[in-house]
């Protein structure tokens, strides 16, 4: 599926957060959005998930604009896991993880017994198979994490969404995680705060810098000594891995002396 977001503008308070941004994520592609905190990839990412209205622009799915949709339509294509993820009741983990059927189903239309299947395939993906029955606020903050890749996987949507989805998950089920989703072959749009992590997933970036984008291409274009030094403020060394090739920085600060 293919996602195009046209010189999107979106404006909260009659504040300018994000201007005139153009992307497009083709069928199939693992793309990122990175930069600094506050750089709006939060808001880009909630607009192209339909929680704010855009000022300006045009978001289309494989050439259907976002808002004509129906809430069903949209939830069928497009998954979300998000940073801010809560529950405002305490469900058990596999009653949210069904939560993610639910767009394939009428009013009070009970669980088949493929949704419960599903289920239980996510949360083995995801390693919380012995969490079925558990209360979610019992959960660690990564494990509330997984439940919500784990309801996002069950509601098989060929576009994901993911803003900053490794928040709060161990170096293990970081690349565990990015693995899942790259290997479930959707089209993916992630914001991504650890650019080592994006660099070697990701087949193209979009760098954001004060609502804007200021720099695109693919993870050995855009991950550059002078883009780190002008978008983050940070000096390092960019080196290659040496098994994948893809860039690898080195961060340098004065305290490590
Ligand atoms: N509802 C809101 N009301 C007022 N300002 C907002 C609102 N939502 C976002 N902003 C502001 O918009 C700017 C961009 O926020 P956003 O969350 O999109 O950034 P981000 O790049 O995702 O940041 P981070 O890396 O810190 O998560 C910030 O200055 C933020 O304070």
């Amino acid at each position: 599926m293919n996602l195009t977001v046209e010189q999107l503008t979106t404006t909260i308070e009659q504040k300018k957060i994000i201007e005139d941004i153009s992307i497009h994520v083709y069928s199939g592609q693992f793309v990122g959005v990175i930069g600094p905190n506050g750089s709006g990839k939060s808001t880009l990412l909630k607009t192209i998930y339909r929680i704010f209205r855009p000022h300006g622009g045009l978001l289309s799915l494989d050439e259907r604009d976002i808002f004509k949709l129906s809430y069903k339509e949209f939830s069928k294509s497009m998954a979300v896991v998000s940073q801010e993820g809560s529950v405002p009741f305490d469900f058990t983990v596999s009653e949210i993880v069904l939560m993610g059927r639910s767009p394939y189903k009428r009013l009070l239309e009970r669980d088949t017994a493929e949704d419960v299947a599903l289920v239980r395939s996510s949360l083995v993906k995801v390693g919380l198979e012995q969490f079925t029955d558990r209360g979610f606020s019992t959960l660690s903050g990564g494990e509330k994490q997984r439940v919500f890749i784990a309801r996002a996987l069950v509601q098989e949507a060929p576009f994901l969404i993911l803003d900053e989805p490794t928040n709060h998950l161990d170096i293990h089920h970081q690349l565990h995680m990015l693995d899942i989703v790259r290997n479930l072959n959707v089209s993916v749009l992630a914001a991504l705060h650890d650019l080592n992590l994006a660099a070697a997933y990701c087949d193209a970036l979009y760098v954001v810098k004060d609502g804007k984008v200021v720099r695109y291409g693919s993870p050995e274009e855009v991950i550059t000594k002078s883009m780190l030094k002008e978008v983050f403020q940070v000096d390092c060394t960019v080196t290659h891995h040496p098994k994948t090739g893809k860039p690898q920085i080195l961060f340098i600060s004065d305290g490590m002396f």
